[in-house]
């Protein structure tokens, strides 16, 4: 055996580090309209980008934990489910520790969550369709311990009958098969560069998604003004062209004036990032 022969990492600690890595990378993209990134703390007074990445850091052993118990469960199934929404709730424990209270990434743990659930649940089969109806079905489950707090998801969906987070799961993640990757795969098709296919694969999920973050601070005008206007930059020719970066800077001016951050369409690209990762990876993890 060659001496310097590099170690696998195990499937749990690999797929721990995707998710963190999606994190991160999703954070460190710029610039992104409203949302935190290395140009600032877009429409959040009490985040900024070294915390979204301590942030991410600190859920590493959830990820790791959550992966573990999809292994030693092996089915979707109640025990799973309910193991991975205590596990969600010590990440979210972990998550407030290290931001002092603030809410950095409850909406990514629950998507992360149930998705590096489903990659270690079945290590072969990787397609973005298969990852995430595996994780569709676990979201379906439905938690006998999980708390029912009037969060601003609940409030939204009271009040305006909106779609959020969980639903948004329990359909198979639309807003990331339908309109993420697909704008991800086509912009770097058209050679855009990486940075710029992230973008408008953000884009491409904040034209229709119904973004409780933004229908919180905004109402149905903000969330209007996000599904517009993300369509244009797309259609004036995306992030990469000087049209496009023109009206993704107007969008980022309206989102701002409007205090309408897209912080559910920053999660689903996190979602989108590491779905990708993990369907192009050869052979085993
Ligand atoms: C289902 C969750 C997201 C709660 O949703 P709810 O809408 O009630 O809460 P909240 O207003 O805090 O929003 C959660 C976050 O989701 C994101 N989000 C907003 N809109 C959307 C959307 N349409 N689609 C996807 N994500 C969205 C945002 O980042 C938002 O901050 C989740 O926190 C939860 O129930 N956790 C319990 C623990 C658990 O079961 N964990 C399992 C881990 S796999
Ligand atoms: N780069 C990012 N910038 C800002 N938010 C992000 C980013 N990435 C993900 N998010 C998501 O946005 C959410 C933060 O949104 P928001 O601040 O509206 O939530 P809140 O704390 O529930 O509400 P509020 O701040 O209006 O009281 C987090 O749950 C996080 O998952």
């Amino acid at each position: 055996m060659h001496a310097f022969k590099l170690h696998r990492l195990p499937l749990a600690d690999q797929l721990a580090d995707w998710a963190v890595d999606a994190l991160i990378d999703e954070a460190d993209l710029s610039p992104k309209p409203a949302l935190v990134d290395r140009r600032g703390n877009g429409a959040h007074s009490d985040l900024h980008l070294g915390l979204m990445h301590a942030s991410a850091l600190s859920l590493w052993p959830a990820f790791k934990q959550m992966a573990e118990a999809a292994i030693d469960l092996g089915e979707i199934a109640l025990p799973l489910r309910e193991a991975l929404g205590r596990i969600g709730r010590e990440g979210e424990h972990a998550m407030l520790a290290t931001t002092q209270g603030v809410n950095t990434h409850r909406g990514a743990i629950w998507a992360l969550g149930l998705l590096v659930a489903a990659a270690a649940l079945d290590a072969q089969s990787r397609s973005a369709s298969a990852l995430t109806l595996r994780a569709a079905r676990l979201a379906l489950l439905n938690d006998r311990h999980a708390p029912q707090p009037l969060s601003h998801g609940a409030q939204v969906a009271q009040r305006y009958g909106a779609r959020g987070a969980r639903e948004e799961a329990q359909l198979g993640f639309p807003a990331v098969l339908q309109y993420g990757l697909p704008q991800l795969k086509k912009s770097r098709r058209q050679h855009h560069g990486e940075q710029n296919a992230r973008l408008d694969a953000l884009l491409a999920i904040m034209t229709q998604l119904a973004d409780t973050c933004v229908l919180y601070r905004a109402g149905p005008e903000g969330l209007h003004a996000m599904h517009q206007g993300a369509q244009a930059v797309l259609d004036a020719g995306g992030s990469a062209s000087l049209a496009g970066r023109r009206r993704l800077n107007e969008l980022d001016q309206q989102l701002l004036a409007l205090n309408a951050s897209p912080g559910g369409a920053a999660d689903l690209l996190a979602a989108c990032l590491f779905i990708d990762r993990i369907e192009s990876c050869d052979g085993a993890f």
